[in-house]
């Protein structure tokens, strides 16, 4: 076996190429290729994890939950949207609340891992959003819409992509009128889009977990399960650091 080494220089980069060459044959890897592949790993920190399902199906009721009994686990991706905060709500906490013209330029700029348009608002995953969850060593929740599902799909992040289902629409609709954070018009764009994504959310290999969130302890304890394996990897990962 006879090893090689080889240096260019490239857009002001060093590339050392190093190889061997075997009777079998020849190999080599660029150090730049390897250490960028090894920075991208370290810093990805844990697998994300991605909720999406029908407004009113008990996403943030749930996902709070997990977060407030597993805090050095767990990080909320905060989003951007154009919608109104509701009572309750704050400002970099539960979304970022940003005009239109705001949010478009940044889109354009490139600052955005996916977004869309849900019930006439914007919302979006910045690039910065999950970077802060991920610097800290934590497992970056995403709740999303379907659209950010398919377009999460395309991109190099590689969640687990876990759907909450309500038990029908008579009781989703129950649950978000109940809410009483929606008008009348906003309310019944929800339930159409509840409608589109309940049959989009059967398509086989969209979701890896499907919950349905029917009695609220029963689906925390199944979510729980789900994500057991992951939980134990990252404390594993904390106690031996
Ligand atoms: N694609 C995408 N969807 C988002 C994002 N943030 C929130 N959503 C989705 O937008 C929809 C509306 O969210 P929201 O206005 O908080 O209403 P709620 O679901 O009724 O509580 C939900 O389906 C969320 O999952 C995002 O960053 N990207
Ligand atoms: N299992 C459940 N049983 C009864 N009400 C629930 C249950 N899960 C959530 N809710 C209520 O339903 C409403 C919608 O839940 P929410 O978490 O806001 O949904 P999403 O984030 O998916 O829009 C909230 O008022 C919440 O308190």
């Amino acid at each position: 076996m006879k090893p090689k080494t080889r240096m260019t220089k490239s857009n002001a980069q060093l590339d050392i190429t190093v190889g061997f060459d075997t009777d079998y044959g020849g190999f080599s890897i660029t150090l730049r290729t390897f250490c960028t592949f090894c920075i991208f790993y370290a810093m990805a920190g844990p697998r994300p994890v991605v909720f999406s399902g029908p407004s009113g199906a008990g996403k943030s009721t749930l996902l709070k939950k997990l977060i407030k009994e597993h805090e050095n686990v767990f990080g909320f991706s905060v989003s951007h949207t154009t919608r109104n905060p509701r009572p309750g709500e704050e400002n970099g906490r539960d979304y970022h609340y940003v005009t239109r013209e705001a949010m478009q330029a940044a889109i354009n700029n490139g600052e955005f891992i996916e977004n869309a348009e849900f019930s006439g608002n914007l919302y979006g995953t910045s690039k910065a959003a999950v970077q802060a969850v991920q610097a800290k060593n934590l497992i970056c929740i995403l709740d999303i819409d379907m659209q950010g599902v398919k377009n999460i799909k395309k991109t190099d992040l590689n969640p687990m992509y876990i759907s909450i289902q309500p038990p029908s629409m008579e009781i989703l609709e129950k649950r978000l009128r109940d809410r009483n954070t929606e008008s009348e018009e906003s309310l019944q764009k929800r339930l159409h889009a509840a409608k589109v994504d309940m049959e989009l959310s059967k398509e086989h290999g969209m979701f890896d977990v499907v919950i349905v969130n029917d009695d609220l302890e029963d689906a925390y304890k199944n979510l729980k399960q789900a994500l057991l394996e992951e939980i134990n990897k990252v404390k594993k990962a904390k106690t031996s650091s």
